[in-house]
């Protein structure tokens, strides 16, 4: 569904992202991990046409994301840290809004229904999007990407900020998608959360993706031990401790 061959971006001699090989199925949850600068965002970018690859191809669906841009952006949707949102819409409203862009018209009924699939209580609904907490906003946008039909959901760091309960449920939000076939791709901190709700986590550094690991596999423990141990080390001194 989402597929990376040899992909690669560079900034004159910086290279953000290095020969990236990678396939998302449907319903599964792939977490890229990293430190700041190891080419996390870059990824996402890349599939999403924000920016074009130096090297390499980003695919949706099967589509190269650079030449048929416009079947790969109709089964993706884009949540990003902080959902953009109108603050002076509702949630309805703002849902309404980015479905029709999408090409969907619903009733308000089944609006309403895909913000309480995402979890927001239905008194929210109908308030201007300005007061909600960043967890609702991110509700918000989980539901407009079930709106659209999304097949495949990108996302970074999205429970950055979040508390943990607002975190906990956004996390079993992305499990019931993947487990209704969406392919999910989502840069993230949260070892935990990765451990919680993701199935493999890649870990990123310097552009390269050092290896992958099966979440079911490990303990969070394990996999707070072995992040550490890439970040911390070079690539065969990690390995040896896996
Ligand atoms: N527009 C740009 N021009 C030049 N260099 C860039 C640009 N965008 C990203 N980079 C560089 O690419 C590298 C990867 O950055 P990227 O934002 O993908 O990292 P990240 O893993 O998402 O980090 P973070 O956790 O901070 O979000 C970094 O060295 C960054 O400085």
């Amino acid at each position: 569904m989402l597929e990376a061959c040899e992909l690669s971006k560079a900034y004159g001699a910086n290279l953000a992202l290095n020969a990236l090989n990678l396939r998302v199925a449907p319903g599964e949850i792939f977490c890229l991990l990293g430190a700041n600068g190891a080419g996390k965002t870059t990824t996402i970018h890349l599939f999403l046409n924000f920016i074009a690859p130096s090297v390499g191809v980003a695919r949706i669906g099967g589509f190269d994301v650079s030449r048929d841009t416009g079947q790969a952006r109709q089964m993706v949707a884009y949540l990003p840290e902080n959902v953009a949102l109108y603050p002076r819409l509702s949630g309805v409203e703002n849902l309404d809004y980015f479905s029709r862009l999408s090409g969907h018209r619903y009733a308000k009924k089944q609006l309403r229904n895909f913000l309480m699939a995402a979890g927001l209580l239905e008194e929210a609904a109908d308030k201007p999007v300005a007061n909600y907490s960043k967890g609702m906003r991110q509700k918000v946008g989980i539901a407009i990407a079930c709106a659209k039909e999304a097949k495949v959901l990108l996302l970074d760091e999205p429970t950055s900020g979040l508390d943990p309960q607002a975190s906990y449920e956004f996390s079993n939000l992305l499990r019931t998608l993947a487990d209704s076939g969406v392919a999910i791709l989502m840069a993230t901190h949260d070892l935990f959360r990765v451990k919680e709700s993701g199935h493999r986590a890649g870990i990123m550094k310097g552009g390269k993706m050092l290896t992958v690991l099966n979440t079911g596999e490990i303990s969070a423990a394990e996999l707070e031990r072995i992040y550490l141990q890439y970040m911390q080390a070079g690539l065969h001194v990690a390995e040896a401790a896996l």
